[in-house]
């Protein structure tokens, strides 16, 4: 479950009657005297979400009794994960500014509406164009945003099952024309069949009541064949939505989709799991912006997504911690590359610091072009010598943004020294840009010259 989830600890079922009363009637008390919902009674299970959506939101909702039950923790996972994107690449001079507000679009939306009542309730400034095909689920839609006074920053879009899923909103200037995010919950299934077989084979929710109509859980060519419609219609839209991504519910999919992104040279990609009691789901981001995503939240930890994960964006080493000239190399490894820029931030230390864990010397650097290989000082050099100034960048945008860290970790040592040692990380993550072999390279670079100093 992610960190941020309000249910890392499960809701004292009692407690969130006595909140919201309707919920009352669906309690009972198992022999060690817990009480409990059974989830297997859809009334309750929806009585359950609207009293979670009451008093941890602040949301009034009313879910109809033929529609998708959306369970609040599992939903909550998603946009968490979204925020966290967005906040780790929220780049000042983005053309969504804080000030302008976040906008995403929500494919898919449902009757419940749930991902933009449960994002707009936790941030003020986000707003979203929430599509769907289901009349009946866009009128429930429509009647929980204005319950909840949101009509201003949600707004549902009537979407035709047989047209595109969002690439005609940008084509339309009364929606808009930029966008942070898309996300989506597809649905599951390509057919009736299907659903029983998944149902035999309690791929989904064993232990809940699926309360899906079959225009919300069947779609003509399963979930794997909607995203794959998702990724086509985004090479169309390309840089005007910063992120797309997706919910995956069959494992099977995660590795069709990442293929068909690699088969198209989309590198800048991501997977999480996330983890809900028995259920288990993943998440997909990918973009054909610059803007790189931590490693952190796009490469999950999961060892069956290993093989599947995009390659890092941060890279870390360790030296002896002999190199207290840590600042010096960084320093002077940066100032050789002399077209690149860079700000600088730490201090320079001639031993290892009293405190060493607080010790961090931090660069932020920009680049237009390879500097640093040996044919690159080659040509710059023939430059020089030539009379030249060196090369002239004015006015183009840097290709390459990272940022570079080092500092000081504690080490148990081995036997024969049972005192504790410092050894020296240096890590390199990249942010922005096209070109990994640019950041790559830099990254060989930079650590071959730690290495060259710690043996010196
Ligand atoms: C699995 S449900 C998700 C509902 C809601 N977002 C949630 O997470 O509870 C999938 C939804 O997508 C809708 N849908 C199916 N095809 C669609 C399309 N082409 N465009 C927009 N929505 C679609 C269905 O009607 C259904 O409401």
């Amino acid at each position: 479950m992610h960190p941020r989830n309000l249910y890392l600890i499960p809701p004292d079922f009692a407690q969130l009657a006595e909140s919201y009363p309707p919920l009352k009637p669906f309690i009972y008390v198992n022999k060690h005297g817990q009480p409990l919902i059974n989830f297997k009674d859809a009334a309750g299970q929806r009585c359950l979400t609207e009293a979670l959506l009451h008093r941890d939101f602040g949301l009034k909702v009313e879910i109809p009794p033929d529609r998708l039950c959306p369970a609040v923790p599992n939903r909550l996972n998603y946009v968490l994960w979204i925020q966290d994107i967005l906040t780790a690449t929220l780049q000042p001079e983005s053309t969504t500014s804080i000030a302008k507000g976040i906008r995403g679009i929500d494919i898919g939306t449902g009757a419940s509406v749930i991902y933009p009542l449960l994002a707009c309730a936790m941030a003020p400034n986000w707003s979203f164009v929430a599509t769907e095909i289901d009349r009946g689920s866009l009128i429930a839609a429509e009647n929980n945003i204005a319950s909840n006074g949101l009509q201003n920053r949600i707004s549902p879009v009537l979407v035709d099952p047989a047209g595109p899923l969002f690439r005609h909103l940008f084509e339309d200037a009364s929606v808009f024309l930029e966008c942070d995010f898309l996300m989506c919950n597809p649905p599951f299934y390509a057919s009736k069949e299907e659903i029983s077989r998944a149902a035999e084979d309690k791929e989904f929710d064993p232990s809940a009541v699926c309360t899906g109509a079959d225009v919300e859980m069947i779609t003509t060519d399963g979930e794997a064949g909607f995203i794959q419609r998702i990724v086509h219609e985004s090479l169309i839209v390309g840089t005007h939505c910063r992120f797309y991504t997706s919910l995956l519910g069959k494992h099977s999919t995660i590795a069709t989709i990442v293929n068909l992104l690699r088969s198209l040279k989309i590198d800048n990609y991501g997977l999480a799991e996330f983890v809900q009691g028995h259920t288990r789901r993943w998440g997909i981001v990918w973009s054909l912006g610059e803007e790189r995503l931590p490693d952190t939240l796009v490469r999950s930890t999961s060892d069956s997504l290993h093989a599947l994960l995009p390659l890092p964006n941060t890279f870390r080493q360790t030296y002896p911690s002999a190199i207290t000239r840590s600042y010096q190399v960084l320093s002077n490894t940066l100032k050789g590359l002399d077209t690149l820029c860079h700000e600088l931030e730490g201090v320079n230390l001639n031993q290892i610091p009293i405190v060493p864990e607080s010790y961090e010397a931090l660069a932020t650097i920009t680049a237009q072009e390879n500097t640093w290989s040996r044919k690159a000082r080659r040509r710059l050099e023939k430059l020089r010598k030539e009379g030249g100034t060196g090369i002239q960048y004015a006015g183009s945008q840097p290709s390459l943004f990272l940022t570079v860290r080092c500092h000081f970790i504690k080490e148990a040592n081995s036997a024969d020294s049972p005192s504790e040692i410092y050894r020296l990380v240096l890590q390199a993550t990249w942010t922005k840009g096209k070109d990994r072999d640019l950041f790559e390279t830099f990254w060989s670079h930079l650590s071959r010259k730690f290495l060259d100093s710690s043996i010196m």
